[in-house]
């Protein structure tokens, strides 16, 4: 049978623009193949960034406003899907995440999760005349799950091993881990998955703080590097309840925003920290949030950590990783090809190439949901 050609289509919480993913998928789960073709990240342009982090930080507007970043976000991850095939045969699907601008968990059996991502699919298969899958999310949450995080199943399918345990960590604006047991009989039902808390988003906020603006991140951590971590403050800020939540568990910029990273500046004032020392000490954070979740909640330490997401170029916070990690290697799915970079878009190309032929996306040991469920709905080509 011929591969399907995909678009898969991701803007996380870092809401620095849209990956974009064009692969070609053949197979189903077991026998999945998947060949990254081409894979670009366009950029938000900075008024459309700036309105949707206001967005999401409860800016106050009006539900016009809301409609007119609504719309944004689908002109531009169709402009996205357009771009990437130039120079290709054309895609016949599209994934889309959207842009999520806001979530909540569910509070147990009391209140359902709510996650809500712009860009709406139907609108983006108009535009492109490509049948587009969206709003993947909401079937998992209407189960009683989570909605997230989504990406697990397909991490199975192509990065477990025969004998190797291992976790797959995103370190996105939030980071997530998979963790696979060795493939067997029954490894599906083992694997686990959880948002582990803080990757990038408070680094990025420090430094957007530290520099007014002038900087959006720290590259390579370099800055952080040349700092010393506060170690009496990252144990105080590893007080917080949501580390010590058993999972399924999952959080957003809601939590590890704004207001907490202004919390985080004003428990480091009595400690006089400069800028470097600040960083160096929500780096350990970070890292150490990682390992202690790996160490709380899994049956023990895996062969192998393998890191994805724009995090994974942090090369301190990859040693400091790795350093707390001992003899456990840390790597980066690069090396067991799949791209670091765009492994969440190609998960989305996955998940609706999954959806079009009714493969379940959601793995509810990950997400809390009660069964398996059908992920995403499906907006034809119009054209
Ligand atoms: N060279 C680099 N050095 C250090 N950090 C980097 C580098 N490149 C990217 N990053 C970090 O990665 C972030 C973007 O990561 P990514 O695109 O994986 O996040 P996301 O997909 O938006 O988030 P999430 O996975 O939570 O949805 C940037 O905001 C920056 O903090
Ligand atoms: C609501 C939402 O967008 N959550 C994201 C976010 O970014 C990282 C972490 O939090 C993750 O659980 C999830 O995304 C990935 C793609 C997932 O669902 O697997």
């Amino acid at each position: 049978m011929q591969p399907t050609r995909v678009i898969g289509l991701m803007s996380g919480t870092s809401v620095d623009g849209i990956d974009t993913a064009l692969v070609e998928i053949s197979g189903g789960d077991l026998d999945l193949k998947v060949e990254l073709l081409a894979g670009e990240t366009y950029p938000y342009s900075p008024q459309l960034r700036e309105h949707i982090l206001g967005l999401g930080a409860g800016t106050a507007m009006s539900m016009a406003d809301v409609a007119a970043i609504d719309d944004a976000i689908a002109h531009n991850f169709a402009q996205a899907a357009q771009h990437i095939q130039i120079g290709h045969h054309r895609a016949t699907l599209i994934g889309s995440h959207g842009q999520t601008v806001y979530h909540r968990p569910p509070q147990g059996l009391e209140e359902l999760g709510y996650s809500c991502q712009l860009g709406r699919g139907a609108m983006i298969a108009h535009l492109t005349g490509i049948t587009t899958v969206s709003n993947f999310r909401i079937a998992d949450i209407a189960a009683y799950g989570h909605g997230a995080p989504l990406v697990p199943k397909v991490d199975a399918y192509l990065l477990s091993h025969p004998q190797e345990k291992r976790c797959i960590q995103n370190i996105g604006g939030i980071g997530n881990v998979t963790y696979l047991p060795a493939r067997s009989d029954d490894w599906l039902s083992q694997i686990r998955g959880w948002d582990t808390g803080p990757g990038n988003s408070l680094l990025d906020l420090a430094v957007q703080h530290f520099t007014s603006g002038t900087k959006s991140y720290d590259n390579n951590g370099d800055w952080a590097a040349s700092g010393t971590p506060c170690y009496p403050l990252v144990e105080q800020w590893l007080s917080h309840e949501y580390f010590h939540l058993p999972p399924p568990k999952s959080t957003g910029r809601e939590l590890f925003g704004i207001t907490y990273l202004h919390d985080c500046l004003q428990d480091a004032q009595p400690y006089q920290l400069n800028s470097a020392d600040f960083l160096a000490t929500i780096t350990e954070l970070t890292a150490l949030s990682i390992v202690h979740s790996y160490d709380n909640f899994l049956p023990r330490r895996p062969h192998k950590v393998i890191l994805c997401g724009g995090g994974s170029r942090n090369s301190y916070l990859k040693n400091r990783l790795q350093l707390l990690l001992g003899n456990v290697p840390v790597s980066t799915t690069d090396e067991f090809g799949l791209s670091a970079a765009f492994k969440e878009a190609i998960a989305f190309a996955v998940l609706a190439y999954w959806r079009n032929i009714n493969i379940p996306g959601n793995l509810p040991a990950v997400t809390g949901a009660y069964q398996e469920m059908l992920l995403g709905e499906i907006h034809d080509n119009y054209r």
